[in-house]
């Protein structure tokens, strides 16, 4: 379990705080914050604020992830999925929502619309060199070992 700090950027006590929708849950959701209903239309994009801003630990990051039950029932995702929640930006959480589905899709104020996962990340440091390590796959990608 990790503490991460959060602050709520809107004056209303009843957006809820993102929460795990089950015990064994490993997405907590995240709510829309919005006004007004607000019409996704086939194609269109639009970026939903939450309300929300939060601070994580250095050496961590949260991923922004669609929602599977909204992504098969209406084509509604998260474009950038995984968004990228970095540890030093203490702005408001923003999701990128994307409708891929044939109809207009209407998202309303605090309806859950997509989930956040916390996960550990590795820095690189990359070291210069001319040569890599031989490998049996080389350079071979992109369905180079078959379907
Ligand atoms: O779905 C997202 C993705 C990003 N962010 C915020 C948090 C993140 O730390 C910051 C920057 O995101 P990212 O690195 O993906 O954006 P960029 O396009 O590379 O812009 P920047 O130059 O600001 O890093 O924007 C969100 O609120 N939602």
């Amino acid at each position: 379990m990790v503490n991460v700090y959060i602050k709520k950027l809107v004056d209303d006590e009843n957006l809820p705080l993102p929460q795990y929708a089950s015990e064994g849950a490993a997405g907590m959701d995240l709510y829309a914050y919005i006004k007004n209903d607000l019409v996704i239309k086939p194609g269109d994009i639009k970026l939903i604020p939450t309300g929300y801003a939060v601070k994580i630990p250095d050496g961590y990051e949260i991923q922004i992830r669609p929602r599977s039950g909204l992504a098969l029932k209406y084509g509604i995702t998260v474009l950038n999925s995984p968004g990228t929640i970095d540890s030093d930006y203490i702005g408001e959480i923003k999701i990128v929502m994307i409708n891929l589905g044939k109809n207009d899709y209407v998202i309303k104020k605090y309806d859950r619309i997509a989930q956040v996962v916390l996960n550990k990340i590795e820095k690189i440091q990359f070291l210069c060199t001319d040569e890599l390590p031989i490998t049996k796959r080389g350079n071979g990608g992109f369905g180079h070992t078959g379907i």
